[in-house]
């Protein structure tokens, strides 16, 4: 089963608020592939001991993990964090979340400079490429608990549009030709 995702309009108003377009353009897992995003479907409720992500893990080689819980009561500087989460960013390093409970919204650009709105609940595995422009917020439940994975070490720096000098992005720009 696939993730929903779909074009935004270009309203300013509630972040948290899906943002579809009328008609709604949806896109496919295609389409999400095509950019470097990538998914997969888990069963959260045994994340503890799931086979099925001990081997995404080993494979991925994301041997770091740790769990974040984006609500107001136990998350330190909450809205100072959720700011931050949403405006424009890259990484130099993929970005990779498992929801393990609640929902939320990951947005990324698309060939084009649009907005793509990538919609994520319990089970939801995403990978972002290193490189993309995106940004992250909790929908109108203002609650989610994720997993954060990582390849070594983690690097949580972001780097906030305008970035397009990183070496990274000009490679992910490049990874794009002809996809
Ligand atoms: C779901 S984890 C919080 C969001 C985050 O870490 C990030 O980098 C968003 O782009
Ligand atoms: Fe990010």
């Amino acid at each position: 089963m696939g993730i929903e995702a779909w074009y935004m309009d270009s309203s300013d108003e509630d972040q948290r608020k899906p943002h579809k377009l009328n008609p709604n353009q949806p896109l496919s897992m295609e389409d999400l592939q095509k950019l470097g995003v990538y998914h997969w479907k888990l069963n959260a409720d045994i994340y503890e001991s799931d086979p099925e992500l001990e081997k995404i893990r080993k494979e991925q080689g994301y041997s770091y993990m740790d769990i974040i819980t984006i609500h107001k009561d136990t998350l330190p500087n909450y809205e100072d964090k959720l700011k931050m989460f949403f405006e424009e960013h890259l990484h130099l390093d993929d970005e990779i979340r498992y929801i393990l409970d609640g929902q939320a919204y990951f947005d990324v650009r698309d060939k084009e400079d649009r907005w793509i709105r990538i919609s994520m609940s319990k089970g939801d595995l995403i990978t972002l490429p290193a490189g993309i422009y995106h940004r992250f917020t909790l929908d109108e439940t203002n609650y989610t608990k994720a997993m954060r994975l990582f390849v070594g070490e983690p690097v949580w720096k972001a780097y906030n549009r305008p970035a397009d000098d990183f070496d990274i992005r000009k490679k992910y720009l490049a990874s794009l030709q002809g996809s």
